[in-house]
């Protein structure tokens, strides 16, 4: 996404060794990760190999088994309620069905956040809902229609807008492209990279959709097994000499991933 993804940039956050089951199936088995900041980081992997249970572990909404997470250095395995209060200030959020609030408008669901935990008042919070609207293309006639009136492409386009309303420091797309037809898909990876670049944020990314992978990430990692079994810049997922991201970026059923064994190593 950016054009110089080898220039060296030191980690917003940083996995180590983190573990996450759920009875006795295994999800995550001692997963390794840097997200580097600034940089656009999308994680790919097969169905049920853990990428949201991942995500859901960063942003606090699981907890994990063992390991660490860091975000700026501080520790989010086992967090207080009131550091992970404090640490969610910098996270923006865009979660597959954009997840809006159907009995609130649309300026009201940007700006909830703002009106949540800042000391703004109503006004103020519709001005800048009306402006973080603009950012991703929707005029302001737009503000005070209901959810159900928008199409899935207007909505994915509010769900980032209230993503990036608060100008957060960390963005999380959990498959921000899903039921999308292919143009409006590209629309939205176009704003994901704008958005992205004007806050001069740190993004991690989950998808299966190889098409917005390639347009939205500076680097990619593979999860399979419980773990990060490649990581690298996105030129390099063509040639990268492993035979799991070969498998998994050609759509193939014969290769080392079997198909429903996702989250048990192999
Ligand atoms: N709260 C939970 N309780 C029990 N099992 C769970 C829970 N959350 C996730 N799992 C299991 O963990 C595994 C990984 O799920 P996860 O949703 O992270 O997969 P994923 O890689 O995001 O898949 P997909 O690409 O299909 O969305 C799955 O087997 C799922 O059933």
């Amino acid at each position: 996404m950016t054009p110089d993804t080898s220039a060296p940039s030191s980690p917003k956050i940083v996995i180590r060794g983190l573990t996450k089951s759920f009875g006795s199936k295994k999800v995550l088995q001692g997963l390794d990760l840097d997200v580097p900041a600034g940089r656009s980081l999308v994680v790919i992997g097969g169905s049920g190999t853990g990428k949201s249970v991942l995500i859901k572990c960063i942003l606090g909404l699981l907890t994990a088994d063992s390991g660490s997470i860091k975000v700026d250095g501080i520790e989010v395995v086992g967090a207080s309620r009131e550091t992970m209060d404090a640490l969610r200030t910098k996270f923006g959020m865009l979660f597959q069905g954009a997840a809006l609030f159907d009995s609130l408008p649309v300026w009201e669901n940007v700006a909830f956040g703002l009106l949540a935990t800042r000391r703004i008042d109503r006004r103020e919070a519709r001005e800048r809902a009306v402006r973080t609207l603009a950012m991703v293309g929707l005029g302001p006639e737009v503000a005070d229609l209901m959810p159900a009136e928008l199409s899935g492409g207007m909505q994915k386009r509010v769900g980032l807008a209230r993503a990036i309303a608060h100008e957060p420091e960390i963005l999380f797309f959990d498959e921000p492209t899903t039921g999308l037809d292919p143009i409006m898909a590209d629309v939205i990876n176009d704003l994901i990279v704008r958005c992205v670049r004007q806050l001069g944020a740190t993004a991690l990314s989950i998808t299966h959709d190889m098409q917005s992978v390639r347009k939205i990430a500076d680097r990619v990692a593979m999860l399979h097994g419980g773990r990060i079994v490649w990581e690298g810049p996105v030129e390099q997922i063509d040639d990268s000499g492993n035979p799991f991201v070969d498998q998994f970026i050609h759509g193939r059923a014969e290769g080392p991933i079997r198909v429903g064994e996702g989250s048990i190593q192999s």
